[in-house]
């Protein structure tokens, strides 16, 4: 399987709307030039992770503006989508930070709602819910476990996927530069541990005051680095294989010493 990272460039002087049109440009350009057949998008790239001030304005339905550009874009191209995420507003609840995935056909077929959320007694940790459920989805010949962001942070997050069958993991982010280091070194930690894939897709360009990272990062599941991005908007495609995570999982099987769950 083929894959996609779009790291987006979030510029407040750009339009939520064209921003959203220009990332359903880049979806359909991924399945046409690059032959993709999964397409991901980073964390809250309609209105920037740190803008917290947007999030009550920007706020939309589930199957609001964006499901919308990116169902059509999904169909349209043929691709799994991985839309990154949404300030979701619940109409019976708080607002949720959520990452939407479509099949090939424009179905919404998955909805995550982070579950570790950012800020500590600030911003999205005051402002958005936090999700409750592990989220995996069967895409193409592999299972994709789903994070997002500070969700790196807490290893049982994903051990848990694994648990549910996760083979790689999708983890759409607004990570800043100054913590850049802890970045590499946490998609690197998480793919190991899991002997599976990370893909992590982040933003470009400063909003809310706050220099964004870049450097989308895909590991395989021995931890070697296959692609890496740089810090301006920038596309990654790379190849994914279930057997990889087989082999490792077989040939150095540490998930069987497991003795504490
Ligand atoms: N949007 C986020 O979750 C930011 C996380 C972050 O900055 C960190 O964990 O460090």
């Amino acid at each position: 399987m083929r894959a996609s990272l779009i790291q987006i460039a979030v510029d407040p002087d750009e339009p939520v709307n064209s921003r959203r049109r220009r990332a359903a440009s880049l979806v359909r350009e991924q399945r046409e030039r690059h032959g993709a057949d999964l397409v991901v998008l980073p964390e809250l790239w309609p209105t920037g992770a740190f803008a917290y001030t947007s999030f009550v304005d920007e706020a939309e339905p589930l199957e609001g503006p964006t499901y919308e550009v990116m169902a059509e874009a999904a169909a349209g191209a043929g691709v799994w989508l991985h839309a990154g995420s949404i300030v979701e507003r619940d109409p019976e609840g708080p607002l949720y930070n959520t990452s939407l995935v479509f099949s090939p056909d424009g179905e919404l077929v998955r909805a995550y709602r982070k579950i570790h959320r950012f800020g500590f007694d600030t911003g999205e940790a005051v402002l958005m819910g936090a999700g409750e459920e592990l989220v995996t989805v069967r895409a193409a010949d592999l299972t994709f476990g789903l994070g997002t962001c500070y969700d790196l942070r807490f290893p049982e997050l994903f051990r848990g996927l694994v648990d549910a069958g996760a083979q790689a993991f999708l983890v759409p982010a607004g990570w800043p530069a100054r913590r850049r280091d802890h970045w590499t070194l946490l998609t690197r930690a998480r793919a190991v541990e899991n002997q599976a894939y990370v893909l992590a897709c982040g933003t470009a360009g400063t909003h809310a005051g706050m220099e964004q990272a870049g450097h989308s990062i895909v590991v395989d599941p021995w931890g070697e680095v296959l692609a890496e991005a740089g810090p301006a908007e920038e596309v990654l495609t790379v190849e994914l294989d279930p057997a990889r995570v087989a082999k490792t999982r077989e040939q150095f099987p540490a998930l069987k010493d497991r003795r504490l769950r």
